[in-house]
């Protein structure tokens, strides 16, 4: 038998959803947020518990949240998902598992949502409009997420937060108020847990913590970013062609997108406040711009190279007259959109994960947005041409001039969509500085996350203020 602490410690650590993985931490409390009620004979009990780690760096404290299923016996069906056997003040002695693996689980938040309990410190709340289907069996998505994602049939997908902060999340905000105005381009949000934030005596702040999402499950959704390498496979496979030739030509989808993009920011500022913000402002983003270059050029040293270009870029941003700012998605990019026969939607309004939440939920240009999608119309043709395979040197050069042929075709038909007619000179200045800040924020992510491919953004870097 063992402490909690000492069991949850490496499963915090190797989960694929631990955003501080390489820095040393210490489990320095666990604390049972409820149980999840709705338990059956012979199934788990049902908890959710809040870690609190403290990291050896002196960083933060930062608090997961961990679901767990309690048996009196082990489950062999469930060993992949094992945590261990610990003494449960509430339960008893246990077998301990992951929930979000176990359908048994599952099936008591989808019962919660279903029929919200009152009177219990987890409190589960639904929208109207839509019936959820209680006997639906869930399955635990895959794939490199941040939280954790659980699909319920085919009717609704539940996201279980992992990073907990105090405060409202403003995924669940941005989908509750794009659900209520009628918005074609979010799933449509049917519900969240949250439970009050135990604080301590003379602390201030949300007395929230917002543990989980249910919302629309997209049936015929296909990823954003896979149907744009698709499309850029196919044109690498057509050497002779190009890209308005071949069938598998994105600029359509592009447009779609822009589209899209410019609706939901319209729903977005006619719910959420809207400011202009002086010419001094603009001073000031620029030089957050820098801060965030300065701090970079530490973890990134081959930016150094461009740094006078990128500070060049962003003292433009100075002589502008102002700009509009106003709630937008804050991390935009191919993968968080999704193709389905309804058009395209768009998922995880979380914003930067790297930014504290206070900073997340404040207004911010469009063009923040935009930017990051311009961005990743650059990274997909580029991420296909390294994992193309060897091939000789003129093909090679051949393929290099076809990805930066896809990456401006796309950017443009994205553009021209979003704006629905000419960028004001102004308007190019703000974004030129919004794609480069993101170029920056990208050598860092890939640093940290996938160092084979830092070279995609510093080539973007190298290319500012060439063309
Ligand atoms: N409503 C939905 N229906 C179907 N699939 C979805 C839905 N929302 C998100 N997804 C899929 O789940 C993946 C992860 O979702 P996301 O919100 O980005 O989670 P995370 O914050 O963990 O990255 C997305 O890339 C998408 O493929
Ligand atoms: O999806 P997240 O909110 O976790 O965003 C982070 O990870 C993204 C990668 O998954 C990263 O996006 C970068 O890589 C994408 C290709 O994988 C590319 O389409 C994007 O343009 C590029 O920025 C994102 O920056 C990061 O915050």
């Amino acid at each position: 038998m063992t402490d909690p602490l000492e069991l949850l410690q490496p499963f915090i650590e190797q989960s694929r959803w631990f955003g501080g993985k390489g820095r040393a931490f210490t489990l320095t409390g666990v604390r049972r947020l409820g149980e999840v009620p709705g338990h059956v004979a012979d199934g788990p009990r049902v908890a959710i518990d809040l870690a609190t780690l403290a990291y050896e760096d002196g960083g933060e404290d930062e608090y997961y949240q961990v679901p767990l299923a309690f048996y009196p016996e082990p489950q062999a069906r469930l060993e992949h998902a094992y945590i261990g056997e610990w003494a449960d003040g509430d339960f008893g002695t246990s077998h301990v598992y992951d929930a979000v693996h176990d359908r048994e689980a599952m099936a008591c938040w989808l019962r919660s949502f279903a029929a919200p309990p009152e009177g219990l410190a987890l409190s589960f709340h639904r929208l109207p409009g839509h019936e959820l289907d209680v006997e639906a069996h869930s399955t635990l998505f895959t794939g490199e997420q941040s939280n954790s994602s659980v699909a319920f049939g085919e009717d609704s997908l539940l996201k279980v937060f992992r990073k907990i902060t105090p405060g409202v999340n403003p995924d669940i905000a941005i989908h509750d108020v794009l659900t209520r105005a009628g918005s074609e381009h979010v799933a449509a949000l049917y519900g969240w847990l949250q439970c009050p934030a135990l604080r301590q005596e003379g602390e201030n702040g949300d007395a929230v913590l917002q543990l989980a999402m249910l919302q629309q499950f997209l049936r015929t959704a296909t990823d954003g970013w896979d149907l744009a390498l698709a499309s850029v496979r196919n044109l690498f496979a057509e050497a002779d062609l190009h890209a308005d030739e071949v069938g598998g030509d994105f600029a359509g989808e592009a447009a779609r997108l822009g589209e899209a993009l410019a609706e939901t920011h319209h729903t977005l500022a006619d719910h959420f406040p809207v400011e202009e913000r002086a010419s001094d402002d603009l001073g000031a983003l620029a030089a957050a711009m820098n801060r965030r270059l300065d701090a970079a050029l530490d973890v990134v040293p081959d930016l150094a190279a461009h740094a006078d270009e990128l500070r060049h870029v962003y003292a433009a941003l100075s002589g502008l007259p102002g700009v509009r700012v106003q709630r937008i998605h804050g991390d935009l990019h191919l993968g968080q959109t999704l193709r389905t026969v309804r058009g395209w939607k768009i998922v995880d309004f979380e914003g930067e994960p790297a930014k504290p939440l206070s900073e997340r939920a404040l207004p911010d240009s469009p063009w923040r947005d935009v930017a990051g999608m311009l961005r990743s119309f650059d990274y997909a043709p580029r991420v296909v041409e390294r994992t193309w395979g060897e091939d000789q040197e003129g093909a090679i050069e051949q393929r290099a001039y076809r990805a930066a042929e896809w990456s401006t075709r796309n950017r443009d038909a994205f553009l021209a969509a979003y704006a629905g007619r000419d960028l004001t000179p102004e308007e190019r200045t703000l974004l030129e500085a919004y794609v480069a800040d993101k170029a920056v924020y990208e050598t860092v992510y890939e640093t940290r996350n996938r160092p084979t491919w830092v070279g995609i953004p510093l080539a973007a870097v190298a290319r500012i203020g060439v063309s």
